[in-house]
Parts: structure tokens; sequence; C-alpha cells
């Protein structure tokens, strides 16, 4: 298991960064590139969750093993449901297996699809008959994952009718189907989104063009928390977009919450973060100090509940419904670490509260649960106290320069294994 402690004395944070491609643009664009070969792609996201769909597009071995990666398990059942004439494994880590994809897959079964389940009923893995696809219409709930719509909408182009996806229930991460209309607009798919219904037109060629992916805004975040978890901090980080499609890029809304004010200068594809050193945080009287529903931007909620945690203020969370079923069952994941730090935190199946701190315990160990936010999310403490991330490998699943980027601003790993 490799581990890193991390040292970081100055409570000053200068630096500038530039982060990988978004993850969740990239799995988009490259499946969309699949089925356009005149679109190009450039600042794709080097992480692992974009290698293994990348991976996964070459025509290779038939079992394809995605690991942990969520988006790349439900767009490759989608994609590989219409490939007529192919026949592939779509498997993936021990937690993979135990992340629901029902609702998918009952849609693209009622299209026509030929899936079945060859472990649990509702789970990957799943053997996937590709078959030319001529129905048109299909409905599905979107109140557990914003990836099943996702999936849905990036095949409808080269379905022969297009498709209309009626969305059930209420809508969750709608940032993530908002992004998948732009991006399919964008390139020339004049797909429709009105009220709880998506309209993707059938799409035979568009324009031969390159689409350049926004830098990652969940990854952002991180350097949000340690901005605001400095005494003064100035931080760079690049290749930002003016008109993002990251519900994520929301940071720089909420973070003011915290003293983070942002600059953009889009002409140089940056922004700037910058925390002053008389920032005072305006306590009132309400119950907690920080209440947000992050149901549009559920990957930013660790970062926020650990800026919390740092500066030592209460927060409720709330919109959490679909942390259970990531990497890990994270809303359990939060509490446990950051009770080790002293915290008290409640949880409900969709909500976090966490009382104010009156002190921070030292040198504990964090487990990361083979979740990449839990170890990028509690990395900002150690502006704060010693702290050690166990398994900090996990970072690769979306970002994997971050240990080298937070060297870059100063911190320093006592021990690096
Ligand atoms: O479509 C996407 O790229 C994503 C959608 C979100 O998932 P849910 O819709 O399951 O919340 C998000 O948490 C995930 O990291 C990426
Ligand atoms: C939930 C995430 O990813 P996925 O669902 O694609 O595994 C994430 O990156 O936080």
């Amino acid at each position: 298991m490799s581990f890193k402690k991390i040292i970081q004395k100055s409570k000053d944070t200068q630096g500038s960064l530039e982060i990988t491609g978004s993850k969740s643009e990239s799995n988009r664009a490259l499946i969309l590139s699949a089925l356009f070969k005149n679109l190009s792609l450039k600042n794709i996201s080097n992480s692992d969750d974009a290698n293994v769909l990348q991976r996964a597009l070459l025509p290779s071995s038939p079992v394809i093993d995605i690991h942990h990666a969520g988006t790349a398990m439900r767009f490759l059942t989608a994609y590989f449901a219409v490939q007529e004439g192919t026949e592939v494994i779509l498997t993936g880590s021990s937690r993979m297996k135990e992340r629901p994809i029902k609702i998918l897959v009952d849609a693209l079964r009622s299209l026509g699809a030929n899936i079945s389940y060859l472990e649990q009923e509702g789970y990957p893995p799943l053997k996937i008959k590709g078959k030319n696809i001529t129905t048109s219409k299909v409905e599905l709930s979107a109140n557990v994952s914003s990836q099943y719509v996702t999936a849905l909408m990036l095949i409808a182009p080269s379905l022969p009718q297009g498709l209309e996806i009626s969305l059930l229930q209420q809508i969750t991460s709608m940032p993530y189907i908002e992004m998948t209309l732009k991006l399919l607009r964008q390139i020339g798919v004049k797909a429709n989104l009105i009220e709880n219904k998506i309209t993707v037109p059938h799409t035979n060629t568009i324009e031969s063009q390159t689409f350049i992916i926004e830098s990652d805004w969940s990854s952002a975040s991180y350097f949000y928390s340690i901005a605001a978890l400095s005494s003064s901090a100035d931080i760079i980080l690049s290749n930002y977009k003016a008109d993002s499609l990251q519900g994520d890029s929301v940071l720089s809304i909420y973070y003011k919450h915290f003293g983070v004010e942002t600059s953009f200068d889009y002409r140089n594809k940056r922004v700037r973060l910058i925390k002053k050193a008389d920032f005072r945080l305006q306590r009132n009287n309400a119950k907690v100090d920080i209440q947000l529903n992050l149901v549009d931007s559920p990957d930013i909620a660790q970062t926020i509940a650990v800026t919390c945690l740092g500066l030592r203020i209460s927060c409720r969370l709330t919109g959490l419904h679909t942390l259970k079923i990531k990497e890990t069952d994270r809303l359990v994941a939060l509490k446990t670490e950051m009770e080790k730090l002293g915290a008290a935190v409640d949880i409900t199946k969709d909500q976090l509260t966490l009382h104010r701190v009156s002190n921070l315990r030292k040198d504990i160990t964090i487990e990361t649960y083979n979740d990449h936010r839990m170890a990028m999310a509690f990395a900002p403490m150690a502006l704060k106290i010693p702290i050690q991330i166990n398994d900090a490998n996990v970072v690769s699943k979306s970002y994997p320069d971050f240990w080298n980027d937070l060297k870059k601003l100063g911190f320093q790993y006592a021990e690096d294994e």
C-alpha cells in the first residue's frame, strides 16, 4: 500500500498549475469521436478513467475491465449495445459490481438491446451483443444517476431515427445532463431538452472539427480548499474556458463563503484564486455556518465538508443521495474519517451535518477506500495538522499528477513509499 505523510509549514500558498482535461468531458467526447470519425480532441484527461474508456474503444479483447470507472461502465454499456456484430463482456472492480446499472440496462432492453447479467441481477459484469436498434422512444428514472441518461444521449445521434428520452422522477446531477446536451450541440447535433424530455435527432455526419476539452473543475476544487485553509493564497490554474460545460465551476461562487475570490483571465484560459490574509468568516446566529444543496454537484461534497472541518466551522450539506453509490459510500467514509480528526458528524441517506470542532486531532491516518476524492479532499488538511493519507495512488482515477502538483505549491512529504 502506498502512503504519503504530508507536511506544509507555510500557511501562504502560491503557484501556477496546469490541470488535466475534464474526465467527464473526455469520456463523452471519446464516445462521440468513436461515432463521428472527423471529431478530434485536445487536452484529453490523463486519468485512469479516461484511459480505460479510450482502450475499450479500440478493437482488442472481448472482455473489457473498466476497473472503478463509473462513467466508462455506463457509457460503454450503451455504446456496445448498438454496435451491430460485436460481443463484449464489460466488467470492473469489486466495487463496480456493487454499483447499480439496472435502470440503464432496462432502458436499453426496452429499445431492443441484448444485454445479460453475468453475476448479480442489476449489476456488472454484463454480456452485451450489439444490435441494430430502430426504436426511437425510451423512458427511464433520472433520480439515481445522470450517467444513465448521458449514456443514452451519446448513442442517440447514431440511431436511425434518433431518440426521444423521457426522464421520470426528480432529475439528479442535472448539470451533467446539460453538459452532454451542450457538447452534442457544440459539435453540431441538434439535441434539445424541454421539461423532462430530451430529443436527439439522427445525425449522420458532423463538420470536421477539433473539440478542446476544458480542464477539470472537480480537480480544481482541491485548490479552492487549499486556498481556503491557507492564511493567504494566490493560485493560478489553467486551462479553463469562459463558458464552462462543467457544473462544478460553481466552486467560484461557493468558495466566496470561505474567502476565496476567483478572477478569470479567459484570453489566457486561466483562473486565479485569491485568499486575503485579513479574511474573517461571518458567523451569524443560524444553526449551521454553511448550508448547501449539492444535488447538482455531488463530486465536490467531500472537498467542501473537509474545508469546513479545516476551518472548524459547521455545515449542513444536502442533496447527497448519489454519494452512497459512488466509488465508496462517501457519506459513511466522510463521517468515519472526519470523526477520527475529532469531528462530530451526522449523516442520513442524503445529508451530512458537521458540527463545530474545537480542536483537530493530529497525526491521523486517513483511509481512502479506493476513492480518489477521499485522498484529494483530505490532503489540504495538511495546512492545519500533520496528516497521513493511505493508498495515496488512488488519485490516478481522475488526477494522476495531484501529488506532484501539491509539491509545486510547497507541500512536503516526510515519507513517500
Ligand atoms: O456524467 C458524468 O460525467 C458524471 C456524473 C455524476 O454522476 P451521477 O449522475 O451518478 O451523480 C458525477 O458524480 C460523476 O463523477 C461524473
Ligand atoms: C463518481 C465519480 O466517478 P464515476 O461515477 O465515473 O466512477 C467521481 O469521479 O467522483
